[in-house]
């Protein structure tokens, strides 16, 4: 059932019946894809006042099952009309009925252009901006295009660094499989049932097929039922309409300890180009797929193997999307932040010196460290649970491990390798290994330069095998309040492990778990628009073989 409301928003809610479920009794994800494409088409045709189509729909991320008997309730409204395009954003809550309890199910962002009947183009009326969360949408929605129509470019920027920096030997070989058997495909005709008035498949229902493909290949790989748990963008190229012949391929391209990404092509054929084998690409998609075992916890994926040239390309496809995937999150996600900075003060700097470097010891031995790039002698990590994304670099340094300890230990040096830093004065100090310094940073996306109250506390191992760490955190100094000169960033966890590889050699391991204070600085890189993690990281390897020499002075 479907209402407009007086704010613009519409609404479709639905009991979930064993016709919309799978064989678990869950709603199916191509039946969810169908009905918020539908309200969400909706909302845009109320709008624009003529028909529209689906051009786009963002990643979603699916964060509740719904299950059968309770209900589903999907809000859509349009954050913003563009030229001919507009954005919509559809929020989806499932209930139960016998606990009234209502959790969330996704957010999603579709959208829709404005299509007539014979084709005009339709210039769109602006949107009633009505509640101040309507503002902060309407605002949003502009950076969510950007990202949106440079999705495709980002890709390609990580992908010519992907297919260049990956080095699909860094892992052995033993327990890798092949995809071959994954791969599948299957036909279905469109027909007026699938399609709107104007005879275009709707969407909804190209989705809903695309999804039944992949699930059945990441069935395969897992050998188990596996569940959709997220989209990346879906893209309409062209339209399909009533008697096309729609043919849809799916494969895994890649997998990431409890996920697996498969990659659906959709070609569409009239009955002539079907004889005359002449495809029209319609839709390409990728989505994201868990399983649970019999005990109810996440399956484990089994490695890949990238052999052939296609599977090489997906494979390192696969790792740029989760990137990019990851990055939009996180820069999107426009959550408010906990502070994280505490007093430092003489009751508890002994107990906040512990808490840095055990942070830092749990975050390095944290597992789920997903591989983004490698280079040479650095490899990138991400990692990335409950809401938190963290950062690992990897370095290989043909120096001792003391010399590079006491270098990069000592953070007044580091503005000479990081362009991150513009200065780093000491400004309280419990001895030689516990200091708090000050930190300024250089300004991003017009905003003002930012600065750091964080306090580093180093250790040299106890015994044979244990690495150096460097650990910094944010705390807060009476005497140094924030400024109106600077924006006042804080650091969760961060800094280094450095562990012995021989005489002359070490491996640096850069960690840190990210907030909106460092995002900043790193947000081209994590969307594949720049690669200065991977600079900077070259930058302190050259700098500490070039200055460990100096060391064996101190
Ligand atoms: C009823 C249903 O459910 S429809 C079913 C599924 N959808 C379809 O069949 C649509 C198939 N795709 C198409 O017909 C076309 O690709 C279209 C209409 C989406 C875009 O056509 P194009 O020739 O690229 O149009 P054009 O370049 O003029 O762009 C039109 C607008 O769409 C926007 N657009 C184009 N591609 C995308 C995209 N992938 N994501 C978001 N917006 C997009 C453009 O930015 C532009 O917006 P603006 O006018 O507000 O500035």
């Amino acid at each position: 059932m479907s209402t407009g409301c007086e704010s613009g928003e519409v609404q479709m809610c639905h009991t979930v019946y064993p016709l919309h479920s799978n064989h678990l009794g869950e709603l199916s994800a191509g039946q969810l894809l169908t009905w918020i494409d539908t309200t969400a088409c909706l909302a845009a045709e109320r709008h624009a006042g003529v028909a529209c189509v689906t051009a786009s729909v963002d990643d979603i991320q699916i964060e509740e099952t719904a299950r059968v008997g309770q209900q589903i309730c999907i809000k859509a409204r349009v954050n913003r009309a563009f030229n001919t395009s507009m954005e919509v954003g559809i929020k989806v809550a499932v209930a139960d009925p016998l606990t009234n309890v209502q959790k969330h199910v996704c957010t999603a962002f579709s959208t829709y252009v404005a299509k007539p009947t014979g084709g005009k183009k339709v210039t769109l009326k602006p949107v009633r901006l009505q509640s101040p969360w309507d503002h902060l949408e309407y605002s949003l929605s502009a950076e969510r295009r950007r990202i949106r129509l440079y999705h495709e470019d980002a890709f390609n920027n990580l992908m010519e660094d992907g297919l260049t920096f990956y080095d699909l030997d860094w892992e052995e070989d033993h327990n890798k499989i092949s995809t071959d058997s994954t791969q599948v495909e299957s036909i279905e005709l469109v027909l007026p049932p699938h399609a709107n008035h104007q005879g275009n498949a709707f969407g909804g229902q190209i989705m809903a097929w695309m999804e039944t493909v992949a699930n059945i290949s990441a069935s395969r790989l897992c050998k188990a039922h596996a569940t959709l748990k997220s989209v990346d963008m879906f893209k309409f190229r062209g339209p399909a309409t009533v008697g096309d012949r729609l043919v849809f391929r799916a494969i895994v391209n890649n997998t990431f300890q409890k996920s697996v990404e498969v990659g659906v092509r959709v070609e569409a054929y009239t009955c002539g180009e079907w004889t005359a084998g002449k495809a029209r690409h319609i839709n390409s998609a990728f989505l994201i797929y868990q399983a649970v075992s019999s005990k109810g916890e996440l399956i484990q994926f089994p490695r890949v193997k990238a052999t052939r040239k296609d599977s090489v390309r997906r494979f390192c496809g696969a790792i740029a999307r989760r990137k990019i995937r990851v990055a939009r999150k996180y820069i999107l996600s426009n959550k408010p932040e906990k502070p994280v900075s505490h007093p430092w003060d003489k009751g508890n700097q002994s107990y906040l010196s512990y808490n840095n470097i055990a942070a830092l010891t749990v975050l390095a031995a944290k597992s789920g460290w997903e591989l983004s790039s490698t280079a040479q002698n650095i490899k990138t990590f991400t990692h990335d649970e409950n809401d938190v994304l963290s950062i690992k670099v990897e370095m290989q340094v043909t120096v001792h491990p003391r010399p590079a300890y006491l270098l990069l230990s000592d953070l007044g040096l580091r503005p000479n390798w990081d362009t991150h830093y513009l200065s780093c004065e000491v400004i309280d100090a419990t001895g030689e290994d516990d200091k708090i310094f000050h930190i300024t940073c250089p300004p991003v996306k017009q905003n003002k330069s930012r600065d750091f109250i964080v306090l580093m506390s180093r250790r040299s191992p106890y015994k044979n095998g244990d690495p150096y760490v460097i650990a910094m955190r944010s705390v807060t100094l009476a005497s140094h309040p924030p400024t109106a000169e600077y924006l006042r960033g804080e650091v969760q966890c961060a800094g280094f492990l450095i562990y012995s590889q021989g005489k002359d050699s070490c491996r640096v391991c850069y960690l840190n778990q990210l907030t909106s204070g460092i995002i900043p600085y790193i947000e081209e890189n994590l969307t594949g628009w720049s690669n200065s993690i991977e600079e900077t990281a070259f930058g302190c390897i050259t700098f500490l073989e070039t200055a460990q020499v100096y060391t064996t002075l101190l």
